[in-house]
């Protein structure tokens, strides 16, 4: 039997559907001869700690039996118990969590991240992290970084390592997005309403301004560029903000929420502007021959592949030689707890094969 110790660190929405994901899967694990635990799991301060895995009261404990921590405390810890595989989990958002990947790397701790901020650091310090990573022999799995469970990233990258020359990647990167317009150019509700019920759903990201602002498909575009062996950076990209400059950083995300009608009143115009037969659609584009970049909000006929999206859905087209004027197509949801969370449990099986 394989064990494999997951040390989690993020248990909002996603982590803590992941923790429910693995302890539900023990049997299926143990068919692949595997054994699964999460010993240790953290929010931003506090960690609970249970060295046989945290069980099925893990919500209660971690309230009742949480200690604050230092990450190299935790490191420390994981050192002394010499567990054989031991992956990080970040279902954080945070930048500054990653500030501590490349230590974790070096104390033999692979990394299976949700959270995109690793992959689109100045590409300078992407490529040191990579360089870390070959040095000790570890794996970074980031599939659920675009397209939340959909197998996009590693769909591109096979097809790159193949030889394949990919000309164009375009569609509809975020889950949060589609669901907005979709909602918001169907029902009768204000933005403000729409980016709201988003935000209950659990697609946003902790701070939706990162969705709303073309961020999260901008850095959904790099990771993909990446993947190509492009050295781009996030300032390459060409971006449609949908939030303005006065909501954009000097207000908290509740200050934000609380203004957040001052929008109401533009894609209300905007809305009216469209024909019966057209939805607003929120777009990526990577042209690779042209070197373009591209975040936008366009008009979709509804009977189109990008008009005809439901829910949450995101669709990812890929142009390449042999897919030509009809592209490889990757669709379904694109955001939520329960498909992401299945992505990361799915990245740690990946895992598990290759060590
Ligand atoms: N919600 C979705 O549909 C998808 C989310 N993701 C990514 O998953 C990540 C998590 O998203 P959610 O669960 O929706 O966010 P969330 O806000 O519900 O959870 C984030 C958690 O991280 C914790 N945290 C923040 N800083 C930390 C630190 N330094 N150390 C340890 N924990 C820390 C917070 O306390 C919170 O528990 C984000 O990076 C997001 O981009 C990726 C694909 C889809
Ligand atoms: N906020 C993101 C979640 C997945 O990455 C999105 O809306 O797509």
């Amino acid at each position: 039997m394989k064990k494999i110790q997951l040390i989690l660190f993020g248990i909002g929405k996603v982590g803590s559907t992941f923790i429910n994901q693995i302890i539900q899967a023990q049997e299926v694990f143990k068919q692949q001869n595997l054994e699964i635990e999460i010993p240790i799991i953290l929010n931003s301060s506090t960690a609970f700690v249970k060295d046989e895995g945290i069980g099925e009261n893990w919500k209660a404990n971690f309230e009742d039996f949480g200690i604050p921590y230092q990450v190299e405390e935790i490191i420390d810890y994981v050192n002394s118990k010499n567990w054989k595989n031991v992956v990080a989990i970040d279902a954080t958002a945070s930048a500054d969590f990653v500030n501590n990947y490349t230590n974790l790397v070096e104390n033999a701790f692979h990394i299976i991240a949700a959270n995109k901020v690793a992959n689109t650091l100045a590409y300078d310090e992407y490529a040191f992290f990579r360089e870390v990573l070959k040095e000790h022999k570890k794996h970074f799995l980031y599939e659920t970084n675009v397209g939340a469970g959909l197998p996009v990233v590693e769909t591109l990258k096979n097809l790159h390592l193949s030889g394949e020359k990919v000309t164009k990647i375009r569609g509809v990167f975020s889950g949060s997005l589609s669901y907005i317009f979709n909602t918001f150019s169907e029902e009768n509700k204000n933005f403000s309403e729409v980016v709201a019920l988003a935000e209950s759903k659990g697609y946003t990201e902790p701070d939706p301004r990162v969705d709303l602002s073309g961020t999260d498909v901008a850095r959904k575009l790099l990771i993909l560029g990446r993947e190509l062996q492009l050295s781009y950076n996030l300032e390459d990209v060409v971006v449609k903000n949908l939030v303005p400059a006065y909501l954009t950083e000097t207000n908290s995300v509740t200050a934000f929420q609380e203004q957040i009608t001052d929008l109401d009143e533009e894609f209300q115009l905007l809305k009216s502007e469209l024909k019966e037969n057209e939805v607003l659609r929120y777009i990526g584009e990577l042209d690779v021959e042209d070197e373009v970049l591209e975040v936008k909000l366009v008009k979709a006929q509804k009977e189109n592949p990008l008009g005809a999206l439901q829910g949450a859905d995101s669709l990812f087209e890929i142009y390449t030689e042999s897919y030509g004027t009809q592209p490889l197509v990757i669709q379904g949801a694109g955001a939520g707890a329960a498909v992401t969370a299945r992505g990361l449990v799915s990245d740690v099986i990946k895992l598990a094969e290759r060590i």
